[in-house]
């Protein structure tokens, strides 16, 4: 299958059908509800079952610039986005577009190297329709990584923090993955989202985070999803300061929102790859060559610490 197939600017939107008959694509309902249905993502788990061994329990999302997590896994078998049919495939740098199964100390894990985003032109059941792959596929428990803009100004360049919370900024404007039509067999109309980051896989973290001597340098703290691809401006930033919010991405929230919707339990991570600009007349912008470098810079003690806290998961 070419690559080309399941790109955003040509994928066949298959659309829901309503009871007169009429599908959402002929409606012309946009991407919101341009749903992937139950079995779809049954026929990809299956597809994707049949080709690789492992049965994964634990599944990674690595965001911009931290998908050498792949190295640390063992027996690894690869199959690249573009040739899983329907699956979205990633057009950004520092996203492969691979997903790894192997052994990661220990346990069964898929990764997914590199991910989508709505900027990209995905609507957001498209970029999260990994995570319900993942659950058809027997994951559980589910990391999703990401490289975000520090607003806290506690947070430096390098730093890392584990998500406790997020703010779904984009969920404002209606862009959630969970509209449109409900289907149990993945989940309820209206889940909870009090406690979307695991509080027993956070107690985790911290205790690792001290094992490992990274207390300088990790926080904690909440991330906001901006839908991007721009970055921020001041006012932008100072706002998302104001309520809270500690550092700020274009990704992660659908995912988690998914992934929870589905009975799964989730930890997030950021690396912080730049500080936000919060000064009207500053010189300083903000790019995506910045949080790559730091990413090579950082990213391998983020695998690390991911990786101890996947060894001493309960499951
Ligand atoms: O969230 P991830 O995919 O890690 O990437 C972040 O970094 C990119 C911007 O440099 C954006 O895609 C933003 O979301
Ligand atoms: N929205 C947003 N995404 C990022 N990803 C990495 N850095 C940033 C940032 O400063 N803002």
């Amino acid at each position: 299958m070419s690559s080309s197939k399941s790109r955003p600017d040509n994928v066949e939107r298959r659309g829901i059908t309503f009871d007169d008959g009429s599908s959402s694509k002929s409606r012309k309902i946009g991407g919101a509800f341009s749903s992937v249905t139950y079995e779809d993502v049954q026929k990809i788990a299956k597809h994707i079952l049949a080709i690789v061994k492992c049965r994964p329990k634990i599944g990674v999302i690595c965001g911009s610039g931290l998908g050498q997590l792949a190295e640390l896994v063992e027996d690894s078998e690869t199959i690249p986005y573009n040739e899983i049919p329907d699956f979205p495939v990633s057009t950004v740098p520092g996203h492969a577009g691979k997903l790894v199964f192997g052994t990661l100390k220990g346990k069964s894990v898929v990764l997914m190297q590199g991910r989508t985003h709505s900027y990209e032109g995905y609507s957001p059941q498209q970029t999260t329709l990994p995570v319900r792959t993942m659950k058809l596929m027997g994951v559980e428990t589910l990391f999703v990584t990401n490289a975000a803009g520090g607003i806290n100004r506690n947070f430096k360049v390098g730093d890392m923090m584990i998500i406790k919370d997020h703010m779904n900024l984009a969920g404002f404007s209606g862009m959630n993955p969970l509209v449109g039509p409900n289907d149990e067999r993945f989940g309820p109309r209206f889940p909870p989202m009090s406690r979307a980051y695991d509080l027993d896989i956070r107690k985790l973290a911290h205790k690792v985070v001290k094992e490992m001597n990274y207390t300088d340098f990790v926080h904690e703290g909440v991330y906001s999803m901006m839908v991007g691809p721009n970055f921020e401006t001041v006012t932008e930033c100072k706002f998302l300061h104001t309520i809270g919010v500690d550092a700020t991405g274009m990704s992660t929230v659908p995912e988690v929102l998914v992934a929870k919707h589905c009975g799964m339990r989730v930890f997030g991570m950021s690396l912080i790859t730049n500080v936000v600009i919060m000064e009207f007349d500053s010189e300083a912008t903000a790019n995506h060559e910045e949080v790559l470098e730091t990413g090579r810079q950082r990213s391998k003690y983020m695998q690390k610490l991911i990786a101890t806290i996947i060894e001493k998961l309960d499951s």
